[in-house]
């Protein structure tokens, strides 16, 4: 394969007319790296990869270095970028050997490196005996493979793919990422993933970039993500948590009535507090929650954190729990199990270890 190369975004932004798409930001994206783009509709994902494609120019003062060289004015098809869209578009009365060598016999090489690449390419997606059949008779997940292998097969230095499940139904879903994953490793190539599905992102890549409104909220590995979200957005986003209002002041944390003191709470996320007093975000997964359900009667301090169960669906190996606070809000906790008592209509106390509250300046 070719030797894995960096990609560095330096100072990039992207407008049409008047509205601004990307907001100026530095990033680089290591040789090898599996960067994945991580964010709501309508964020930027796509427009950030197609700017790395040469397929969207960005604005005035951009640069995009690869490798070392400064490719922003590079023609797309001089970049040696292999591009995955969301629909693969395979081409239809065509066998799996000739979409794979598509690329190559474009660009003019011999049959013989043709074959000899098409068989590699089948061999590292494991279709090798699926080469002479039609595409229109393959599964979801076999044509997804394919259009992979042709992808790869022009040898490209980045792979970009965007959206590249979710052509898939639910089920297959699951099993291709995975494969995919193991694929990307293997090849050890420079890989930029968008997708709006945290999982997904889990799973592929070894570096997660959080995206809202054209802005970057956080670029680190997904253990990072997960344990020190950088905003109240990522914290809000990966992990689907529940966000409530509170309040700080002397370093003391209140929230649904309660007060906490704030250095119980997980490491470095108060921090940022360090100079704050007012109005915080006060952020925790569900699962990190318990809820105890309450006789009539019992239960009025305000340090109960008092509760009232909404709505419960069973999820499988956890049951949902929808419970609406005092404060009006509605949070989400999921039990292993709900006993007798946790029931639409009852009062519960919902506790929270502080170290698992994530708090940032409202
Ligand atoms: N050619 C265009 N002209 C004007 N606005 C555009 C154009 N292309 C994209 N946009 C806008 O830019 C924003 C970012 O779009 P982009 O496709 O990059 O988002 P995304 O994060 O990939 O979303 P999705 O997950 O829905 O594909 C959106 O608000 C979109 O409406």
């Amino acid at each position: 394969m070719t030797e894995s190369v960096s990609i560095e975004l330096k100072n990039m932004s992207k407008h049409y007319g008047s509205t601004r798409v990307l907001s100026p930001f530095n990033l680089t994206l290591e040789a090898g790296c599996r960067t994945v783009l991580l964010g709501p509709s309508g964020c930027g994902k796509t427009t950030l990869l197609r700017i790395i494609a040469g397929l969207e120019t960005p604005d005035e003062g951009s640069q995009l270095v690869v490798g070392g060289k400064d490719m922003t004015h590079v023609p797309a098809e001089k970049r040696r970028i292999g591009f995955m869209f969301q629909q693969y578009a395979l081409f239809p009365h065509m066998t799996v050997a000739e979409n794979v060598g598509y690329g190559l016999k474009v660009r003019g090489e011999s049959k013989a490196v043709i074959e000899k690449t098409v068989d590699e390419m089948l061999a590292l997606v494991n279709l090798e005996k699926f080469k002479r059949r039609n595409v229109l008779a393959l599964s979801g997940g076999q044509r997804q493979r394919v259009a992979l292998a042709r992808a790869l097969a022009i040898r490209p230095k980045i792979l970009l793919l965007d959206e590249p499940l979710s052509a898939l139904d639910a089920q297959i879903r699951h099993k291709v990422r995975e494969e995919l994953a193991v694929i990307l490793r293997e090849l050890g190539i420079t890989a930029v993933i968008v997708t709006h599905d945290q999982d997904e992102a889990m799973v592929l890549g070894d570096r997660i970039v959080v995206m809202e409104g054209g802005v970057i909220h956080q670029a680190a590995t997904p253990e990072e993500v997960w344990r020190r979200p950088a905003s109240g957005f990522v914290a809000g986003f990966v992990g689907g948590s529940n966000r409530v209002r509170g309040t700080y002041q002397s370093g003391m944390l209140s929230w649904l009535g309660a007060s906490t003191p704030a250095n119980a709470l997980a490491h470095g996320i108060a921090a940022g507090l360090a100079n704050h007093t007012g109005a915080v975000d006060v952020y925790f997964r569900p699962e990190v929650a318990s809820l105890e359900a309450l006789e009539e009667g019992e239960g009025v301090a305000l340090e109960d954190r008092i509760v009232k169960v909404k709505d419960l669906h069973f999820m499988g190996n956890f049951v949902r729990v929808t419970v609406e606070a005092a404060t009006g809000e509605l949070l989400k906790v999921n039990l292993a199990s709900a006993g007798e008592a946790i029931r639409p209509g009852a009062r519960a106390r919902l506790t929270v270890e502080s170290s698992h509250l994530m708090v940032f300046p409202g």
